[in-house]
């Protein structure tokens, strides 16, 4: 590492040593870089290092059933790739801590250069875009207190992960980041956001374009549908 960055480093920056191809999201341009410098700034989030570029878009299977924890489904192919379908490539956005924001984790860790937290009403705080994002934007991993599945008291914050066999819940309800605070849409074809699980992680990818000022919604699945349409029966019956 250069002297100087020493100096100038914060505990809140992220210093990205990338010495291989990778891309570079800066304001709206998204560029495939093949420089060999270490690139550091604010603005440069997305990276694939050497050798997972040069497998990348090794197609696996022509169906989404994923049988190996790193593969990845494109939505839009339907298809799994090793790592990222090469017509709709993925963009990782590695989660960040600003310890200068105050408030609860899950703020510090809000990405403030693509969204806003909001006040949704009866469904609590929400997330919002402040600008329009592209598909194919990946953050996470979503944080929280790994449980067995089975133990799980609050499977409205977390997600199940299987790994190694083992079926476990990531429970972000003591201590979640930002991901925690996305709602569901009230419809399960409602969301822009699809959940997976890589490498024993979940991660939320941006499967529509999300407008600047729109919020962000990921389906948390049927179960909780079936409760999202006795409350939505419960409400229409209380308006009679
Ligand atoms: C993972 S948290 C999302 C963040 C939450 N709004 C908050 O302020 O902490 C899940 C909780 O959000 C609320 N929620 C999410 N989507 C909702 C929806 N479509 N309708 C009503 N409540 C919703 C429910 O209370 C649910 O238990």
């Amino acid at each position: 590492m250069p002297a100087f960055a020493k100096k100038t480093i914060k505990k809140t920056d992220v210093v990205l040593k990338i010495r291989a191809p990778h891309y570079i999201i800066s304001g709206d341009k998204i560029q495939l870089k093949e420089s060999k410098k270490i690139v550091r700034s604010d603005e440069d989030l997305g990276a694939v290092p050497a050798a997972v570029y040069k497998e990348m878009g090794k197609m696996k299977a022509r169906n989404l059933k994923i049988d190996r924890d790193s593969d990845i489904g494109c939505p839009q192919c339907n298809k799994i790739f090793y790592t990222s379908c090469l017509e709709h490539p993925l963009f990782w956005v590695p989660n960040k801590v600003d310890r200068r924001v105050k408030g609860p984790y899950t703020h510090k860790t809000l990405p403030t250069n693509f969204f806003r937290v909001s006040d949704e009403g009866h469904k609590g705080q929400g997330v919002r875009a402040i600008r329009d994002i592209p598909t194919g934007l990946v953050f996470g991993p979503y944080e929280g207190i790994k449980t067995k599945a089975e133990d799980c008291k609050n499977p409205d914050y977390s997600w199940d992960v299987e790994v190694n066999g083992l079926k476990l819940a990531v429970d972000a309800k003591e201590k979640g980041n930002w991901l925690s605070l996305v709602n569901s849409p009230d419809y399960k074809r409602g969301g822009n956001i699809a959940p997976f699980q890589h490498k024993g992680e979940m991660y939320y990818l941006v499967k529509k374009p999300v407008k600047k000022g729109e919020e962000l919604l990921v389906w948390y699945g049927d179960a909780f549908g079936r409760r999202l349409a006795r409350w939505r029966k419960k409400a229409e019956k209380e308006q009679q």
